[in-house]
């Protein structure tokens, strides 16, 4: 198991935000984690990393989360926080070699193969271009795409995306879904907040719905996504259907109260 949660529940602010979660990661699944603004999409996902405080179990990689030391935790999991902001004027190369920081030995002379990772990460994610331009100076979508590349360069089992795809254009959004997908085959997974719920529908492996701070739904896709659990949860009516060989979810119009 890759990551394991039981009986996570968060307070915040005197308000319990998360309540109950019970949800394992195993090797080659891709996760949507899906649910309204507020549902605690972000609180499950940092607690989950130990970035904020929660009662209950966390397992990271089969231990629990509070035995494994930093530079452990960094080798098992990469995090993309929601904000996708950069603030220093350091080139775009520089921010995805940050990813090799758990990597790196002692006095290692020079770092072949970490090049080599941190290149083919840039690579992937189409940003090789971008590799000497200042990273506070790149596009919003850009600088979230030279952030993934910095997650993937990381090398790990896990990756945690909070809210990935947002500000990406039609294709790279596809070609993230994608890649995500590629990254299963390596027997990686990922966990991703989503609110496309087309982009979740049709390429994630299986959905964790939020809702309230409780998981209502854990499922495949399909099991998730129906109209009864898109007007419960979020109120609104949806096109559910199929094409080019896989689900098309679009949402319509909002349900009647
Ligand atoms: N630092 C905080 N102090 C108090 N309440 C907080 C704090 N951070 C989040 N919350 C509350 O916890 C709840 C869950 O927030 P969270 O950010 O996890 O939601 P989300 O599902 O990620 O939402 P979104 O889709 O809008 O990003 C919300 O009601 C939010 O107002």
């Amino acid at each position: 198991m890759l990551l394991d949660l039981h009986n996570l529940s968060v307070r915040l602010a005197g308000r319990t935000v998360l309540n109950d979660i019970d949800l394992s990661v195993n090797h080659g699944e891709f996760i949507g984690l899906i649910g309204p603004n507020g549902a605690g999409k972000s609180t499950l996902l940092k607690a989950a990393l130990g970035l904020i405080g929660a009662s209950g179990d966390i397992r990271l990689t089969d231990l629990p989360l509070a035995r494994l030391t930093p530079v452990e935790r960094a080798r098992a999991v990469a995090y993309l926080p929601q904000e996708h902001e950069i603030a220093w004027p350091v080139a775009a190369r520089h921010v995805v070699a940050l990813g090799r920081e758990p990597w790196r030995e002692g006095f290692a002379f020079g770092d072949y193969a970490g090049g080599q990772i941190v290149a083919s990460a840039m690579t992937r994610m189409g940003v090789s271009h971008l590799a000497a331009r200042p990273a506070n100076a790149l596009s919003g979508g850009e600088r979230t795409r030279v952030l993934i590349a910095r997650a993937l360069a990381q090398t790990t089992p896990l990756l945690v995306a909070d809210e990935p795809v947002a500000g990406l254009d039609p294709a790279h959004q596809i070609g993230l879904m994608k890649l995500f997908r590629s990254l299963l085959r390596e027997g990686r997974s990922v966990i991703a907040s989503m609110h496309d719920l087309g982009l979740a529908a049709r390429w994630c492996t299986r959905l964790v719905m939020l809702h309230e701070g409780r998981i209502i739904a854990d499922a495949a896709p399909a099991a998730v996504l129906t109209a009864e659990n898109l007007r419960r949860v979020y109120g609104i009516e949806a096109f559910l259907g199929e094409a080019g060989g896989g689900p098309v979810v679009m949402p319509t119009e909002l349900s009647e109260k």
